[in-house]
């Protein structure tokens, strides 16, 4: 008996007349299906499968039964399972094709499967239910493949996988930590109770810091001074079987990164007993140094630190002799890492303003400080410079507790050394901490870094993006440099022509009082020109009417750029600061990082040309949740544009105004800044001054050649 040899009579024969036997059969037939379908609704319980089993028993008996070929009915079935198998006809189901079908047989007539082997029956038929799906289908179509010629199994059509979104296209290739970095947000502040423990602070700084008037966290430092202070054991001067992880931290201007980093390093360089430099703070300009010494001196007052700074202002030679004859200092000058003395005790490497310094590559500044912490394998191996400039450590013995990274022992020629098979490596304790408002996504400067297993933390505003409030939006504007501005800051942008952008600047002035600015200029030569014309105007203007009455009688004006030396800069920053000098005529030299709480105008008279200057220069005001304006002078001047020798003019576009706005939109930052007109009646009353003004500065420039 074969039900592959029935198969193939019912789909080739005739139909003929039914039988009594026939008939006798099919009536029998429906019965049992009747009852069949009792049974089925009767074994909706514990029994169920027993019930399908035998079900599937009856079905096969059926199948077994004498059946008259060329039943019409039985054609039909035939049919609909040929049309049925045909399209459903899959590669797996053509492996059947050699399968005996009394194998089969075997299959579908024995007892309902054990659980372990469900499975297994699931997969054979692609249905999801034991014995659902008449077992017989693979058979029959095994024989409508035996009747028609087999054709080939139709696979699904090619699709193109969905595009990537922007955000995964973003995110490719950025270095883990970056993508895992923790948002903070910017509104957030955190009081410290005056006792016990708070963001892992001591009784004594927590007193200093209500002594200076600061009695809240701002957000960057709730998040910075925990990771750094807490657990405890992170207290320690130096970690070298477990060190410290390495921070990036990103958070608008003026947001108190400074403190953030200053309060642990206090903190933690408080609990040693040997003077050595445990922490550096690079930092692009001089005038920054002098502030953030002055932030360390305000917080570690009576700590017994000592603090030192290092500028390049003397010859390297200089320098150093003073840096060496002077042990105690803990300063350190960016040349003296040539001799690497210094810097193998280092717990802290603060680089702030990070994407500054890590663009400029003056003298491979940070590839020296990095190997300078990291120590030869050998004595021998010592540098002579360096054996040289620390030639008291060879000589000594074993030192007091702190007075050697414990990385560097084994340099030490009067300890014993014992190895044994359970030595563990010693790693530098020094922790790098990176700082910036606009912190560099470059994975290829972040890797010059080689930091350990960095934490970033991200500090936003909540209410500043458009895009939605997720954290993934965050990271999306920290990737694709959407910068955050700090809440407190307007924006304003005037389009206006070359021509008049010295007339706006004076209705700015005096048109809302303003007093304590900031006017950027592009260069240098720029802010002389700027500062001389700006005091021939105050010279020849007899004051108009004063709508806020803060106007002083001639306001005072002074340029601060690269021409003046040192000295000159800090003296005319100093006046700035006490408000002897009210508005300021600088360039971008002074635009990152310095902090002046009373700066209420921030002007670009040069608008920026990328997006990072921006952002730093308005920063200068709106500090510490202070209000602040940003004004932008945006020329729209009608510009021709020739191409090569044939002098063909091709368009004329303002292309200053249609950079800026470009860099604005690119940023998500154009909706913020607002249009600003000033209309010819509002310089009018300027005008006459201005001319004379204008006037005088040309005599100056004729009598001087220009210069
Ligand atoms: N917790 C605080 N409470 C009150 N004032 C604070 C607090 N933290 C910082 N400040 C003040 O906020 C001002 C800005 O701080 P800071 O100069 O550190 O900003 P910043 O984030 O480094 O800005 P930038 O990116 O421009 O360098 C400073 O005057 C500082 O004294």
């Amino acid at each position: 008996m074969s039900n592959g040899a029935s198969d193939i009579r019912l789909s080739t024969t005739q139909p003929k007349e039914k039988t009594k036997a026939k008939k006798r059969y099919l009536k029998a037939k429906k019965e049992r299906r009747k009852k069949r379908k009792t049974t089925v609704e009767i074994s909706d319980g514990p029994h169920a499968k027993q019930n399908q089993s035998r079900l599937v028993e009856e079905d096969v008996e059926e199948s077994e039964e004498p059946q008259s070929a060329g039943s019409g009915e039985e054609r039909d079935v035939a049919e609909t399972i040929s049309t049925r198998a045909q399209r459903e006809r899959r590669p797996r189901k053509r492996r059947k094709l050699s399968t005996p079908v009394d194998d089969e047989d075997v299959a579908h007539t024995a007892p309902a499967p054990h659980a372990d082997e469900i499975p297994e029956v699931i997969s054979e038929d692609g249905g999801d239910e034991v014995g659902s799906e008449p077992p017989a289908i693979p058979v029959e179509a095994e024989t409508v493949s035996a009747v028609h010629p087999a054709t080939l199994p139709s696979f699904p059509l090619p699709t193109r996988p969905d595009a990537p979104s922007r955000s995964t296209l973003a995110l490719q290739g950025l270095d883990k930590a970056l993508v895992e970095a923790e948002i903070i947000d910017s509104a957030l502040l955190q009081s410290f109770p005056s006792s016990g423990d708070s963001h892992g602070l001591s009784e004594k700084t927590k007193k200093r810091l209500l002594e200076l008037g600061i009695s809240e966290l701002f957000a960057v430092q709730t998040a910075v001074v925990p990771f750094l202070l807490t657990p405890k054991s992170l207290k320690s001067l130096y970690l070298p079987y477990n060190p410290p992880r390495d921070l990036c931290v990103s958070a608008p201007t003026g947001s108190g990164k400074t403190l953030a980093y200053v309060l642990p390093i206090v903190e933690i360089l408080s609990t040693r007993i040997v003077v050595r430099l445990r922490a550096l703070v690079v930092l692009p300009t001089r005038d920054l140094v002098t502030q953030v010494r002055e932030t360390f001196e305000a917080i570690g007052r009576g700590r017994g630190l000592k603090i030192g700074t290092a500028t390049g202002q003397h010859s390297f030679t200089h320098e150093q002799a003073q840096l060496v004859a002077d042990r105690s200092s803990q300063s350190v000058s960016l040349f003296e890492t040539r001799t690497g003395s210094q810097l193998m005790h280092l717990r802290f490497l603060v680089i702030d303003e990070a994407d500054r310094l890590l663009a400029q590559s003056f003298q491979d500044w940070l590839a020296q400080v990095l190997a300078a912490t990291r120590p030869p394998a050998n004595p021998e191996d010592l540098t002579e410079s360096r054996t040289l400039a620390d030639n008291s450590m060879a000589r000594r013995t074993i030192p007091r507790a702190d007075a050697l990274a414990p990385n560097y022992l084994h340099l030490l020629h009067d300890v014993p050394r014992v190895r044994t098979d359970i030595d563990e490596k010693r790693e530098s304790s020094c922790q790098k901490l990176l700082f910036s408002a606009t912190l560099t996504r470059d994975p290829s400067k972040i890797v010059a870094l080689n930091l350990h297993d960095p934490k970033y933390f991200v500090v936003r505003g909540r209410a500043d993006g458009t895009a939605a409030d997720t954290e993934e939006a965050d990271l999306m504007s920290l990737v694709m440099e959407k910068f955050t501005m700090p809440s407190s800051l307007s924006e304003h942008m005037i389009v206006c022509d070359s021509a008049s952008k010295p007339l706006m600047l004076f209705q700015l002035v005096h048109g809302h009082g303003v007093t304590n600015a900031l006017v950027f200029t592009k260069s240098a030569e720029s802010t002389t020109r700027l500062m001389r014309l700006f005091e021939f105007f105050e010279g020849a203007y007899s004051g108009g009417p004063d709508p806020s009455g803060s106007i002083p009688k001639s306001i005072v004006t002074k340029a601060y750029s690269s021409d003046l030396s040192p000295g000159e800069r800090k003296l005319i920053l100093d006046k700035f600061k006490n408000q002897e000098i009210h508005i300021l005529i600088c360039s971008d030299l002074i635009s990152r990082g310095i902090d002046i709480s009373h700066v209420s105008h921030v002007v670009s008279y040069d608008a920026p040309i990328d997006m990072r200057k921006y952002v730093h220069r308005v920063g200068r005001t709106a500090r510490a949740g202070r209000a602040g304006d940003a004004w932008t002078l945006v020329e729209e001047q009608e510009v021709p544009i020739w191409l090569g020798f044939s002098g063909l003019k091709v368009d004329q576009i303002s292309l200053q105004a249609r950079h800026f706005k470009s860099m604005m939109k690119d940023a998500a930052h154009l909706e913020k800044v607002k249009r600003m007109r000033i209309s010819e009646k509002d310089v009018a009353p300027l005008r006459s001054a201005y001319e004379v003004a204008l006037g005088k500065l040309k005599d100056v420039y004729a009598h001087s050649g220009g210069s």
